[in-house]
């Protein structure tokens, strides 16, 4: 049994419904140790017949027995494995991978083996030694002369240890030292028992081989023995396996330091869209806390008060209101309230007055009051704006003292004012002119004065954060007694969660806005992967004849636009904070607040939505790679 075996290979090209046949029926058999040099006329069809031996071609008739076994019906997986083990490919145009280093051309086959790193590296030395350009190992291509390509082509050819060379005018573009030259190293491989398959148009180069097959007219017509073949060797071959993800995405590593100037300038048009969307997330974020941040200074979001639904009722709250209030969801607290409006204090000789009197102490954010305590009974917390008319020079003083306070209650339908000396528990900060006593205190004054106390208000506390307000006061509001919607809420917790439902929109309209820019990076990236899938045709040819599958070259094109798509992304994380640091710095001092906020939340969404960009622009581009066919692409100029 031959080592390989051609039987009435037949080969057609059609222009549309004309055919030409190329190959007419090709019976010929192969084994390891020959050098057979392909002779004939030009167009004759050797390469036609050497792209079917290689596994690059598959629409043919016939058949090709490897080892007596047939490589025609073959799975493209089965044929890219095929030319991996067993075939090595030496080209008339050198066919060298110009973004590599030679040692990194050498290194593409062996990545497709088993061997470790360390001993890829060490068989890629040793054969470039072999080839006389070991200390060239780190030049690129068009560094070197024809003859020092052709002898990189060869040691490539070698690296995945196959069984077969298939070399297509390897001498083609070579001056005769450097023909003699390389005709000699393969002749050394024919030696070592491997089988040289050699096309040449050149009779002294065909002398070099042991045989000669001369084709004419897409058949053969001469098969010549010229001297014995060199003995056949039982060696190990190395096993191979599909290219790695990592060494794919070192290739594309390599090919965008190649071209760095230009990815810089795409790494830096995908970063405008990321960094805007990130940026204005940020100064969403900055915006919505620096409001909210002011409101909560001022008042507690989470106190709401709780009043008759009609505002012509001046009737008590009962106990069962309370209750009512109490089992609410969310409800943590829920106590009688009073409060009444023109409140007017005496201090000696001073004169001031409030707009309301209140029981609700947690109104008031304690954090404001700047001198005391919240009230206990028979004492008050007023606002600094009235304690400053009570005593201009020294506000603070007043904490402790006793001040006169009237307030109005109502007394048999009428305006009553109430008068009673209180102590000043506290003194806060805020816009709102409130004064707060306890309930008891009010009870006990009106009782003085033979009222009746009555709870004008229920004040409630509500759970959690801000979020909960709105639910529950809708919650309450919808309540019925008696078949009537019978309580109003008031707060200013629903007022902060409309706000912020209103920043929220506005952040999201902006970021989306911002995001339009994300869609014009991904159209560039698409276009610049069609533009790279062109300009890297000839490599995608090669590294398919060396024994790449479509997906590793599809690989090759979505690792390029996902390392794009993180290095503008991290890079607009960078920008966006240093941008963060200076501007809130700079602010920080006139307004007291870090206006942008861009939270690590949103410096992970930046960076997965730009990966996810990338990866979706890179489909069209990446498939167009993957389906282009091995022989054209290597025709590719
Ligand atoms: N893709 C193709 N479509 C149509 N015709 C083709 C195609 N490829 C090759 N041919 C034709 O097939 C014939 C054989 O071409 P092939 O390249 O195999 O010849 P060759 O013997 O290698 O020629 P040369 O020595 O000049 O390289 C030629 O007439 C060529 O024009």
């Amino acid at each position: 049994m031959s080592f390989l075996e051609l039987k009435n290979i037949q080969k057609s090209y059609y222009l549309g419904k004309d055919e030409f046949k190329v190959l007419k029926g090709i019976d010929v058999a192969f084994n390891k140790g020959e050098m057979i040099s392909i002779l004939g006329e030009s167009g004759g069809g050797k390469s036609t017949l050497m792209n079917i031996i290689g596994g690059l071609d598959s629409k043919y008739s016939g058949d090709v027995l490897l080892n007596g076994k047939s490589l025609k019906h073959e799975t493209d997986k089965q044929l890219d494995e095929y030319r991996r083990n067993t075939i090595g490919f030496i080209f008339q145009s050198f066919n060298l991978i110009s973004h590599l280093t030679l040692l990194d051309n050498v290194m593409v086959p062996l990545e497709m083996t088993t061997l470790s790193k360390s001993d890829q590296r060490k068989r890629a030395e040793e054969l470039l030694n072999k080839v006389g350009l070991k200390e060239h190992m780190h030049k690129h291509p068009n560094q070197l002369s024809g003859g020092q390509k052709q002898r990189v082509s060869i040691a490539r050819a070698l690296a995945g240890d196959p069984e077969m060379l298939i070399a297509d005018e390897p001498t083609g573009a070579l001056d005769p030292q450097n023909t003699e030259e390389i005709l000699q190293i393969l002749e050394d491989i024919a030696k070592e028992g491997k089988l040289v398959l050699t096309v040449t148009h050149s009779d002294k180069v065909a002398a070099y081989g042991t045989r000669i097959v001369h084709m004419t007219d897409g058949k053969i017509d001469q098969d010549k023995n010229l001297r014995d073949k060199f003995p056949e060797q039982q060696d190990e071959t190395l096993e191979s396996k599909s290219l790695s993800f990592g060494s794919t995405l070192k290739m594309t590593w390599d090919n965008l330091k190649y071209n760095l100037k230009r990815n810089l300038l795409i790494i830096f048009g995908g970063m405008i869209g990321i960094f805007s969307v990130i940026f204005m997330l940020g100064l969403g974020n900055g915006v919505r806390g620096y409001i909210n941040h002011e409101i909560y200074s001022q008042v507690n979001p989470n106190s709401v008060q709780i009043e008759h639904k009609n505002s012509n009722d001046h009737s008590s709250f009962k106990e069962s209101d309370i209750n009512r209030i109490k089992n609410v969801k969310d409800i943590s607290s829920a106590e009688k309230g009073y409060d009444s409006s023109g409140i007017q204090f005496k201090y000696g000789k001073k004169n001031a007055q409030s707009q309301m009197l209140t029981t609700s102490a947690s109104t008031i954010n304690s954090s404001n009051i700047k001198k005391g305590t919240t009230p206990k009974d028979n004492e008050v917390l007023i606002n600094k704006t009235t304690a400053q008319s009570l005593n201009k020079n020294d506000y603070k003083s007043l904490v402790g003292k006793k001040v006169q306070t009237t307030f109005t209650a109502q007394k048999d339908g009428r305006p009553f004012p109430v008068t009673k000396n209180f102590k000043i528990a506290g003194i806060y900060d805020s816009q709102s002119p409130l004064v707060v006593t306890t309930y008891n205190t009010v009870k006990q004054a009106l009782a003085d004065n033979k009222i009746k106390m009555t709870t004008t208000f229920i004040d409630a506390k509500i759970k959690g954060g801000v979020g909960n307000v709105t639910p529950v006061q809708n919650k309450i509001n919808a309540m019925k007694v008696n078949n009537k919607k019978a309580y109003s809420v008031s707060g200013a917790g629903s007022i902060v969660s409309t706000l912020n439902t209103y920043i929220n929109l506005a952040i999201y309209v902006l970021a989306a806005i911002a995001g339009i820019s994300l869609l014009v990076s991904a159209i560039m990236i698409i276009v610049v992967l069609y533009i790279s899938v062109a300009e890297r045709t000839k490599e995608i040819g090669i590294l398919r004849a060396l024994g790449a599958t479509k997906s590793s070259i599809r690989m090759l094109f979505v690792s390029q636009a996902v390392l794009l798509g993180i290095f503008s992304s991290v890079i607009s994380v960078i920008v966006g904070y240093l941008l963060q640091f200076g501007i809130n710095s700079a602010v920080d001092g006139a307004i007291g607040y870090s206006i942008i906020q861009i939270t690590p939340g949103n410096a992970i969404f930046g960076i997965v939505i730009s990966i996810i960009i990338n990866l979706l622009a890179s489909i069209l581009p990446a498939n167009k790679g993957a389906k282009l066919d091995p022989i054209e692409s290597l025709s590719a100029e």
